[in-house]
């Protein structure tokens, strides 16, 4: 780690705020994601890589999950599921995500599911109003109150910060703080039909695994530092939703979807984020240790081990 980090503060410091929270999406156990992944060593790998490490525990949401029970079953607004307990929850992580920012900590989200990166986002994006954001997933997690099929929040993320379409009462708090052209996506395959419309009447750039396999993954990745980061000064958010990985190399996963990125392509993203030396806030997503079945402690290994090692490359592992 000999890269001094313009953002960051000696002695360099990551924060993990691990999030154990499903309210976006509807298959249980994605709310173990940030418990497993600290379980198998993750705190003690960072700090090999010479970092100094935060954790004091996962973020309890009992509070706010207990105080919203009486309306747990009346939590449904039109089509959309869970918006009180989402936007709570969204509305802790952001606070804690951005003091840690502001301190010039790296805070290092553990989902949980992608719903937290309203969170996260807006809480990185209090620290640094200017940075962009790069969003490795299957999925392009923009449907609007309006477009979402499904009712999960975890669909729903980057409309969110983007202001775009309704606006719940609840989440009065969230600010759009993001604008089209500072996110990027690399990973994309299953995008309803509606997102597709979305990304292309917003401008909004996107590498999917089209472009993965014509280009090959280094080329894509420095297409789409060009487009959020031309110039390579402004800090940098990775979202990263593990189901960007191929279903065979990360399975254990709520909405896994097959032609994804391969091991070395998901890892080669994290190591060239790295090498900017920009990063500023991390988030590891949607790994879910109940998946495909409670049976196959094999697929959850690889997927927790899996979750680590894209941590590891973003701090700074390398191969040689
Ligand atoms: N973070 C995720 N895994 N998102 C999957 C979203 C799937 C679908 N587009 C939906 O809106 O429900
Ligand atoms: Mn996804
Ligand atoms: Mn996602």
């Amino acid at each position: 780690m000999e890269t001094k980090s313009p953002f960051l503060s000696e002695p360099k410091t990551v924060s993990i705020v691990g999030c154990p929270f499903r309210g976006g999406q509807s298959r249980a156990g994605v709310d173990e994601g940030p418990i497993y992944l600290v379980k198998a060593g993750l705190v003690q790998q960072i700090e090999e890589l010479g970092w100094k490490v935060n954790f004091n525990g996962h973020h309890q949401f009992e509070g706010i999950e207990q105080e919203l029970a009486p309306i747990r079953d009346a939590d449904v607004l039109g089509t959309v599921k869970n918006p009180k307990l989402v936007s709570r929850v969204c509305e802790a992580v952001a606070k804690t995500v951005g003091d840690h920012a502001r301190k010039g900590e790296l805070p290092l989200t553990l989902g949980g599911d992608h719903s937290l990166a309203m969170g996260t986002v807006s809480g990185v994006f209090s620290a640094y109003p200017d940075a962009c954001l790069i969003w490795c997933d299957a999925h392009a997690d923009i449907n609007t109150v309006e477009s979402t099929d499904s009712g999960n929040l975890h669909g729903m993320p980057v409309s969110f910060l983007l202001g775009i379409g309704e606006k719940l009462p609840m989440f009065e708090w969230l600010k759009p703080v993001l604008t089209p052209e500072r996110i990027v996506y690399i990973g994309l395959r299953d995008v309803d039909k509606a997102e597709k419309k979305i990304l292309k009447d917003n401008g909004i750039k996107a590498f999917s695994m089209h472009e993965v396999d014509k280009y090959g993954i280094g080329k894509v990745v420095e297409m789409a530092l060009d487009h959020v980061n031309p110039k390579r000064t402004l800090p940098i958010h990775l979202s990263f939703d593990v189901d960007a990985l191929d279903p065979t190399v990360a399975p254990s996963t709520g909405t896994p979807v097959r032609g994804g990125l391969s091991f070395r392509e998901g890892h080669y993203i994290c190591e060239a984020i790295c090498e900017t030396g920009l990063l500023v806030g991390l988030d590891i997503m949607e790994v879910n240790p109940a998946l495909p079945n409670m049976d196959d402690k094999m697929s959850v290994k690889q997927t927790v081990a899996i979750g680590c090692s894209l941590t590891r490359a973003s701090l700074g592992e390398t191969l040689l």
